[in-house]
């Protein structure tokens, strides 16, 4: 199993690659690429380690070595959110990015499963999605956006509010990733109930999570470390299936259905990337007023995203 990192100097990219070097399974191959010149430093600082996961380092013109024989690529490169900014503020600089970097993936390794991490993921997932279709190559069950952060984010806020053990909170998190676009489907997690007023609040801190993190660092950045657990969490439940094992994500992926054409769902993962798009069940009123409100906006950050590579 060889997993790529591009943007893996960053500060989502360090704790990620650090995750992976020490949580791949044995005789895994990370490959970390940078245009920072100190990524190759990163490479031989994790080679340490003492795990039996391979660490190269890939400066900016040696995309296509970091990427030959890639199984799964994952995207966190390009500009976080400043205080003040929303992540659509970072469509102008990150757009290209993830484009030029889809091109080389789709170029050297167009079989490979690609995680995007790099805001704005509504839009961002639509320009990767384009740009494979534009050479050819797209696959849509091996397009997913990262989305876990949302999940992992719901399942703490919930267990610290009713006192429960966290290791078996499940909240299922829906839509998109910004703002409203991201739903909590707080009707559906067991073994605990909520106040009407507990719905509206735990629902907004969830959207706002990101913006708490961006406040507290004030200018220093978004949230880095536990993206990179996110991430972690993603990369190895996606090879866990690729070697057989049955594993279901919520992540947002290309969809049949009348919501958007990305959508974040239940996934049961597989050898090849999608194996199944699950249905994220009933929806209470609050939930279905909710999605009723966002996808307008949701359906115009992919829009975005499409136009960004067919149009330009
Ligand atoms: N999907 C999600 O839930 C989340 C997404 N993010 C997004 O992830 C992205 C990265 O965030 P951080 O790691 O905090 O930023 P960072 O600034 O710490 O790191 C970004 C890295 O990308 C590199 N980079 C820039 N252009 C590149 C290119 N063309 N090729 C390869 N590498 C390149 C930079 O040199 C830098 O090392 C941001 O867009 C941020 O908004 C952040 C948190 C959560
Ligand atoms: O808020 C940001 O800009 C970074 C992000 O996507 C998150 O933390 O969820």
């Amino acid at each position: 199993m060889k997993v790529a990192v591009l943007g893996a100097a960053g500060g989502i990219g360090q704790a990620l690659s650090l995750l992976l070097k020490t949580q791949l399974p044995a005789g895994s191959e990370l490959s970390l690429y940078d245009v920072a010149p100190v990524v190759p430093g990163v490479a031989v600082d994790l080679s340490h380690i003492p795990t039996d996961v391979k660490v190269t380092g890939h400066g900016k013109d040696d995309l296509a070595d970091a990427l030959t024989g890639c199984d799964i690529v994952l995207i966190p490169a390009g500009v976080p959110r400043k205080p003040g900014m929303d992540r659509s503020d970072l469509f102008n600089i990150n757009a290209g990015i993830v484009r030029n970097l889809v091109d080389a993936i789709a170029d050297t390794c167009p079989s490979a499963c690609i995680g995007i991490i790099t805001n704005p993921v509504n839009t961002t997932v639509a320009i990767a999605a384009e740009a494979l279709k534009a050479k050819g190559v797209y696959d849509k069950n091996k397009l997913f956006g990262v989305t876990t952060l949302d999940v992992i984010r719901a399942e703490t806020f919930v267990a610290d509010l009713k006192g429960l053990d966290v290791a078996g909170v499940h909240v299922p998190v829906i839509g998109g990733h910004s703002g409203t676009t991201i739903l909590p489907l707080l009707s559906q997690v067991e073994g605990a109930t909520f106040s009407d007023d507990e719905v509206a609040a735990l629902t907004k801190r969830i959207q706002n999570a990101g913006t708490e993190v961006v406040e507290a660092k004030a200018g220093g950045g978004s949230a880095t470390l536990s993206m990179g657990q996110a991430a972690a969490r993603f990369c190895l439940s996606l090879v866990a299936a690729m070697k057989g094992d049955n594993v279901v994500e919520y992540t947002y992926v290309q969809v049949d259905s009348d919501d958007a054409a990305f959508f974040a769902h239940p996934v049961r993962l597989g050898a090849n990337g999608v194996e199944e798009i699950l249905p994220y069940g009933e929806l209470s009123a609050f939930e279905q007023q909710a999605k009723a409100d966002m996808l307008d906006g949701l359906r115009g950050d992919i829009q975005l995203g499409v136009d960004f590579v067919t149009k330009a």
